[in-house]
């Protein structure tokens, strides 16, 4: 039975190449247009990064799925099967490539059975390489992490991303959910622009924790398994098991730690990203707190 290695060096080539025309295009004035609010931007690089990556892959491996944000942008469906499937954000960190704040990333996940066998996030203009293969554990540019395994949430630093939505709901409980963090308290609350990444940095160690509401399978998928590698916990805001389409992650260094902040953080209504979209966002199952 394949252990998948030739898809994840597969995916790790063809992400520095990729990296190429993120790089290129970085200082440059960029096209902007909007997708679901005025703070969700994509650009033609966006675009064209995501057909270069499935245009190659589906040339080596022409059964295989995809899940890519800008397809799916585009109409595409977001359902994951049984069947091996790539899960692609071009650019995590869009809004820092249109501003050349320097952390954007690659992300890739890829799925078998609906099982994340590995995890490549490619932070283009610091040059980090970060991937985890499911048993395998988690490096980056080869040299194995492993998350600090900290386990009194008021010692932690934790990442977080504020995200696209502007409605006032979602902002009030953001905004919210970081007071209640900082009167935990914690040691600090960071973001950079980009969930992979800041994901990333919990499976370091640089950061304890990283949570989110709001963001969207292919922002995550990969992290969760580079934090889990490292030898971190991924959960739902709520506490109960990781599930990439709900819209939720707390990703931690300890279950401890998790705990603590699913026991603080409230979440506003979020459409799963495999919930038909033509039903109602209002309403939405698993909302706590608002
Ligand atoms: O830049 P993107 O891919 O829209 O992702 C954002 C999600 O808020 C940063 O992670
Ligand atoms: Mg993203
Ligand atoms: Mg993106």
């Amino acid at each position: 039975m394949s252990d998948w290695t030739d898809c994840l060096d597969f995916g790790v080539s063809i992400a520095k190449q990729a990296s190429e025309t993120v790089l290129a295009a970085f200082l440059l004035q960029k096209e902007v247009q909007l997708k679901s609010s005025p703070a969700d931007l994509v650009t033609e690089t966006d675009q064209r990064v995501e057909r270069i990556l499935i245009s190659a892959i589906r040339a080596r491996f022409p059964l295989h799925r995809f899940i890519g944000e800008e397809s799916v942008a585009a109409g595409e469906p977001c359902v994951l099967t049984d069947e091996p499937t790539w899960i692609i954000d071009p650019i995590d960190g869009t809004v820092n490539f249109v501003h050349r704040f320097p952390f954007v990333a690659i992300s890739i996940a890829f799925t078998v059975n609906k099982q994340t066998e590995f995890g490549i996030v490619y932070s283009c203009v610091e040059d980090k390489l970060f991937h985890a293969q499911r048993g395998r554990g988690a490096f980056l540019n080869g040299e194995k992490l492993q998350a600090s395994g900290q386990e009194d949430v008021s010692k932690c630093v934790v990442v977080t991303e504020i995200g696209a939505e502007r409605d006032d709901l979602a902002l009030s409980t953001m905004t919210s959910n970081i007071l209640r963090l900082l009167q935990l308290p914690v040691h600090g609350v960071r973001a950079l622009g980009t969930a992979a990444v800041d994901m990333c940095h919990v499976a370091t160690g640089g950061a304890d924790a990283y949570y989110h509401i709001g963001m969207h399978c292919w922002d995550i998928a990969a992290s969760a398994i580079i934090v889990q590698e490292a030898g971190g916990v991924v959960m739902d805001t709520d506490g109960s098991d990781f599930d990439m389409m709900s819209r939720r992650v707390i990703a931690a260094s300890s279950t401890s730690v998790a705990n603590s902040i699913a026991q603080v953080v409230q979440a506003f209504p979020c459409r799963r990203d495999d919930e038909d979209p033509t039903r109602c966002v209002c309403g939405a199952a698993g909302v706590k707190g608002v």
